[in-house]
């Protein structure tokens, strides 16, 4: 602003990287289980950086199976790789954060993992919360309560590539034809567009008799890229924090 008012704190040299200012335009999509659709939550810049900084570290993704075991497995394709904390990776993880309101620590988060699809790879239907007792212990600080999935970058040319969640009725209003595939049919659940830079935001936990467990309305999937290429972003936080050796800024 150019305001002369002399309660206008002086302005500081800018000696470190400064956050990108952010503002949000989110909406709600689901009050249960919470989703919440967020547009331009990476900025273009930043949609660069994660391309570049995951720009041939990606292997195999694997799945953890029942027994918690990681494993190579049919059901998805894809690959993946987890991202350092460096300072635009820490912005997003402060956002990521902040948008949850305060009392998620920045502990609870687990190294952002990019996912990168070329043509014909796809992620079955999954939950991202765990079945097994192995992958939800102390030290990984229980199981995933939320999760965001960021399409990042994906190419001009993209066919496919949507996220499915095929439990969720669809939505009945038009407007959302622009996020969200309304050609589906109506037994086919919600599938978001793979739109670069936008994000998914969900609650994997609901409240069960004992305390938290997975909500099977959840299950969603990363529908086969039929032409072109995607690349994608998740954002874990656990219910509690996780040991050092798991939480972002670890990876
Ligand atoms: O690629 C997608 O649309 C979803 C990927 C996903 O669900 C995951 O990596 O856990
Ligand atoms: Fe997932």
């Amino acid at each position: 602003s150019t305001s002369t008012s002399s309660s206008s704190p002086p302005q500081q040299p800018q000696q470190n990287y400064t956050c990108p200012e952010h503002l949000y335009n989110v909406q709600i999509f689901s009050e249960d289980p919470l989703i919440i659709y967020i547009p331009s939550f990476i900025t273009a810049e930043e949609a660069e950086h994660l391309q570049s900084i995951s720009d041939g570290r990606f292997s195999a993704s694997q799945v953890a199976d029942s027994s918690g075991q990681q494993q190579l497995a049919k059901t998805r394709n894809s690959q993946s790789t987890s991202l350092e904390s460096d300072r635009v990776v820490r912005c997003i993880e402060e956002r990521a954060l902040q948008f949850q309101g305060y009392d998620v620590k920045m502990e609870q988060l687990e190294p952002l993992q990019a996912v990168s699809y070329s043509l014909n790879q796809n992620y079955a239907p999954h939950t991202d919360w765990f079945t097994s007792a192995t992958q939800t212990t102390a030290e990984y600080g229980g199981n995933r309560a939320t999760s965001f999935f960021v399409y990042v970058a994906t190419s001009e040319d993209i066919v496919g590539g949507g996220t499915q969640f095929p439990l969720l009725d669809a939505p009945n209003n038009e407007k959302w034809c622009d996020v969200v595939n309304c050609d589906a049919g109506w037994d086919e659940g919600v599938t978001f567009r793979p739109i670069a830079r936008n994000a998914v935001f969900w609650k994997n936990l609901k409240k069960g008799a004992k305390g938290m467990v997975g909500d099977r309305r959840t299950l969603h999937a990363g529908l086969p890229v039929q032409r072109g290429s995607k690349l994608g972003m998740n954002i874990w936080t656990r219910e509690r924090e996780l040991d050092s050796k798991f939480r972002a800024g670890s990876a």
